[in-house]
């Protein structure tokens, strides 16, 4: 006898466990659900060996017709649901039913814990908006025993577990390969072993699965791959559960598009774009999750070649009958013909997009904050797409609270303006009250606010918008006096600033020596004393900071410029100071250099350069005034 021929006995993973306890003592009404898990576990069973038959065509020998079987015994109280699909070896079981492979029941657990967190107990209810996969089936039975073969192997397994922390694996008869699933039903569930209940709980989740769902010779649901149906036919209610089979997302879709291209490749696309953020949208694989079929045997998610991954929040579909099914996953990637659908797919989806964008703008907004960073990607990477990308993005700006687009921007600039002005920082709420922005403010100059740390990388690629360049506001000179913007009343007085300001400026300049680039009168201050700017041509600062911390720039950066208020009253005291005769051993004026330096320092988010001495002048500053 093989090692693993006798009964084994095995305790689940801790976090099964866990999940065990709350499945099995949740009474609630949504319990229904178990049968939309396991239909759908049995439908992508039948899915991988369809595509894995393509090129081991003896896998399905004797049986090609795939279907799920579903039978109730009153009697013995039992629900077993059948597949013919690739089935389970002993290694798969272990690995599968024992512990937490899926996403969402990881989502599910995580929601609990914030739920104990905040208010001292869970939200049992959402079980059902998640759904928690095989698990699902112990909130309906006290047993649960699946007999499994895989395709092309001969042994058959019998798992069983009572859903109390153990489960055992031991040999067992199946004739053919595929999965059995019988619920031992508990007593306060004994509805679920009524036809018509099963017959409207298929109807209602699982008429979209592509493969028969029988119960005895009647076929309960559709059949047909979902897609393939007319769009006027197809229901919201089924879109939403299709969406929720095929992404495994819990949400409603925000957005559906779907079309059939007739053309040089002949595609039909059923894509849905979520309401919420999926979990893995930042995530460094940056990975797709549409489904690739080809004449409807499911190939591969996550094919590169399919979408731009900038388009990767979106779920769905890809079915063509142009693509040759007996290629491999990875030469499919580099097929012409999927470059095609690629191109297609995305010009669609981007017309699509803007339609609603302007049709309806609130609803936009809720998109625009769930996947604006990540369609701004789309501006570095599709350098062709980049004006159509350009006209749905959205920002938040100097003026109102709402999101702006650039066409909007550019009807309300000012005369005699000539940039696109932004200022990028990884704070929103910061940026907004940066001195950088006074004068802009008060001549009512729009600005963009840009908070995503994408901002930073695209706008090195995209230089301007109809002709308008983009420029940072804390980088280069801000000659604001070319704008006409509302009259400031100091602007006139600026002249006679200018003379006395200068030996502060050289005074200045003197003690911070390579500290600072240069020093100068600023244009942009109206109300802080200084802010530090990057040199036209120097890289920004925001940027210069988010390099650093993804470790992509050494060192200790570029000195900058530090542009000081002419008009403040505090820079006019030291300018008087900076113009006597014993200026040069004025101490008092040394130390304001570095505090002036420190201050604009801390008004982007760094620290002193010196923290000490920082301390130190401080303290000798403020004893002299007291
Ligand atoms: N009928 C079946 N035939 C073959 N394998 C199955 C079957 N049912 C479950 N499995 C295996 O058990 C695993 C766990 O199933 P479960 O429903 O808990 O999560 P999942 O389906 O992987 O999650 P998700 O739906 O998020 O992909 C499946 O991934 C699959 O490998």
């Amino acid at each position: 006898m093989s090692e693993t021929a006798a009964k084994e006995t095995y305790s689940f993973q801790t976090e099964v466990g866990r999940l065990l306890d709350i499945v099995a003592g949740s009474l609630y009404s949504n319990r229904e659900i178990f049968l939309r898990e396991l239909v759908s576990n049995a439908s992508d069973a039948c899915d991988r060996l369809r595509y894995l038959a393509i090129t081991a065509p003896s896998l399905v020998e004797g049986d090609q017709q795939f279907r799920i079987d579903i039978s109730l015994d009153a009697k013995a109280k039992t629900i077993t649901i059948r597949d013919n699909g690739v089935g389970m070896n002993h290694d798969d079981l272990l690995e599968t039913l024992g512990t937490i492979a899926r996403s969402g029941t990881a989502a599910y657990l995580e929601t609990l814990d914030k739920g104990d967190k905040k208010n001292g107990k869970s939200d049992l209810s959402l079980i059902g908006q998640f759904g928690v996969g095989f698990y699902s089936a112990f909130m309906v039975s006290d047993r649960v025993d699946v007999v499994t073969r895989k395709a092309g192997e001969q042994e058959a397994w019998l798992w069983s577990s009572d859903g109390k922390g153990e489960f055992s694996i031991e040999p067992a008869e199946r004739d053919e390969r595929g999965t059995t699933v019988t619920l031992h039903i508990k007593k306060d569930a004994k509805e679920f072993l009524e036809e018509t209940r099963i017959r409207h709980i298929i109807k209602t989740y699982s008429d979209h699965i592509g493969f028969p769902v029988k119960l005895g010779d009647e076929t309960l649901n559709e059949a047909s791959a979902i897609w393939t149906r007319q769009p006027k036919e197809i229901t919201e209610e089924q879109h939403r559960e299709f969406y929720h089979h095929i992404a495994h997302a819990f949400d409603d879709p925000w957005m559906t598009i779907h079309n059939r291209v007739e053309g040089v490749v002949s595609y039909i696309n059923l894509l849905y774009i979520p309401s919420t953020q999926p979990f893995d949208l930042f995530e460094p694989e940056r990975k797709g999750h549409v489904k690739l079929y080809v004449n409807r045997v499911f190939i591969t998610e996550d094919t590169s070649g399919l979408l731009p991954t900038w388009l990767r929040f979106l779920r769905g579909v890809v079915d063509s009958e142009d693509l040759t099914l007996n290629i491999s996953r990875e030469m499919l990637q580099t097929d012409p013909k999927l470059a095609k659908i690629r191109t297609g797919l995305t010009k669609k989806v981007l017309t699509e997009i803007k339609k609603k964008a302007e049709k309806k703008p609130d609803e936009y907004e809720t998109f625009w904050s769930n996947f604006g960073a990540v369609v701004k990607e789309g501006l570095i990477e599709d350098a062709t797409l980049r004006d159509r990308i350009l006209e749905i993005c959205r920002f938040t700006s100097t003026q109102g609270s709402g999101q702006v687009s650039l066409a909007d921007y550019v009807g309300r600039m000012k005369e005699g303006q000539e940039a696109i002005y932004y200022i990028a920082g990884e704070d929103a709420a910061k940026i907004a009250h940066s001195p950088h922005l006074e004068g802009f403010k008060a001549k009512g100059i729009e600005v963009l606010l840009l908070s995503d740390p994408v901002d930073e990388f695209w706008m090195q690629h995209v230089t301007e918008y109809e002709g308008k360049p983009f420029k940072s506001i804390t980088r280069g000179a801000a000659d604001l006096d070319a704008i006409k913007g509302e009259e400031t009343a100091d602007e006139k007085k600026e002249d006679d600033d200018a003379a006395s300001i200068d030996s502060l400026i050289a005074a200045i300049r003197q003690e911070l020596g390579a500290e600072v680039k240069d020093v100068r009168s600023s244009k942009r201050l109206t109300e802080s004393p200084v802010c530090l700017i990057a040199d036209e041509g120097d890289m920004d600062v925001n940027l210069e900071r988010l390099l650093k911390r993804h470790g992509r720039l050494q060192g200790g950066g570029m000195p900058r410029i530090l542009e000081i208020n002419p008009g403040h009253a505090m820079v006019k005291k030291l300018a008087n100071r900076a113009g006597q005769a014993d200026a040069e051993n004025d101490s008092l004026l040394k130390d304001a250099a570095h505090l002036l330096f420190d201050q604009a320092r801390i008004a982007d988010g760094e620290s002193p350069a010196d923290p000490v001495e920082f301390g130190r002048r401080l303290t000798a500053v403020m004893e002299s005034a007291l």
